[in-house]
């Protein structure tokens, strides 16, 4: 459904993207994550076409971006970060609007105006004012207006930023929805975990390289180099024992006891480890806790775009 290959893109000497490949195929919910300036506009426009890339190829419905933008943009619904409302339109008249600009006329106009709201769910909106919606609303309106000549991929940028908590909950529904439906989305956004439940992909984009493109579970499993064990014993007087048993064990890296439990570091190559709870256990270790330390996706993000998190 969309396919990149070697996608580059340079302002002068600068990449503001290099070399990106992607695959995504119907139905797939793709999150394109990066810190700002990383690249995810840059992508989504040339894949829009908006913007032509350096050299590369991108390709939707295996109609490239070089030769056939008409077709692509009959296929591609693009909805940018920021966008204007018109001021002294309603809802209703702002996607009837544009309904009128992708030529849907008469009264497939009007019921397709009418679905798009019930799909966003803001038809109890419909005669207020554009200009004097919420920012979820408006950002809803937004998507609503990419909706309206069907296309078979959605390109949004960065739709959940600037949202309060639950209009960020009913935007991931909707985003949840569009899979559903069977489009291909790709989805910006700086913040991995607020993604990751809703994506079956995801991608780390680092200024202007992909550091990682797999499926979510994938990226933690390759990030995560070293096994770490969460040990916590009944009492705890015998942290310090454990910690005894553990630091010169030939699988163990290191040690790190805290108040109840010990982090166990396990060394790179050791996947096996089901000899260490019995070790414990012979030499009178009460064990309430042995299980392997989930790498939370913040601590994942953080890895891979090591040195540039102040940029977000
Ligand atoms: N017209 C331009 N001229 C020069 N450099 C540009 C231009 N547009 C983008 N860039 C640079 O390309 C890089 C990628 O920008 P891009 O907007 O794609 O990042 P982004 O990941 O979408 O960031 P954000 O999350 O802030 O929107 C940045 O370093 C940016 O400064």
């Amino acid at each position: 459904m969309i396919k990149t290959v070697d996608l580059t893109k340079k302002y002068g000497d600068a990449f503001a993207i290099r070399s990106i490949d992607l695959d995504l195929q119907a139905g797939d919910l793709f999150g394109f994550i990066g810190p700002n300036g990383a690249g995810k506009t840059t992508t989504m426009r040339i894949i829009a076409t908006l913007l032509e890339p350096s050299w590369g190829e991108a390709y939707v419905c295996d109609y490239s971006v070089h030769t056939a933008p008409k077709e692509i943009r009959r296929l591609v619904g693009y909805m940018p970060d920021f966008f204007g409302v018109y001021d002294d339109m309603t809802v209703v008249e702002y996607l009837e609007f544009f309904a009128a600009a992708y030529r849907i006329n008469g009264v497939d106009r009007r019921k397709r105006v009418d679905e798009m709201l019930e799909i966003v769910d803001l038809d109890f909106k419909r005669d207020a004012f554009a200009n004097t919606l919420s920012r979820g609303q408006t950002q809803r309106l937004g998507l609503a207006r990419t909706l309206l000549h069907d296309p078979q991929v959605l390109l949004l940028d960065e739709p959940l930023s600037g949202l309060d908590p639950r209009a960020r909950i009913e935007m991931r529904n909707l985003l949840r929805r569009l899979g559903e439906m069977g489009k291909t989305v790709i989805v910006s956004s700086h913040i991995l975990p607020e993604l990751a439940d809703v994506c079956n992909k995801v991608g780390i984009i680092d200024r202007g390289e992909l550091k990682q493109n797999a499926k979510v579970t994938e990226v933690i499993r390759m990030v995560r180099q070293h096994t770490v064990l969460v040990i916590q014993p009944g009492k705890r007087e015998q942290l310090e024992r454990i910690s005894q048993l553990l630091s010169g064990h030939e699988k163990v890296q290191g040690c790190e006891p805290g108040d109840d439990a010990i982090r166990v570091v396990l060394k790179q190559e050791v996947d096996d480890y089901s000899d260490l709870p019995k070790l414990l256990i012979e030499n009178g270790v009460d064990l309430k806790r042995f299980n392997e330390e989930e790498l939370d996706l913040e601590s994942a993000f953080m890895a891979l775009t090591k040195g540039t998190s102040t940029r977000m």
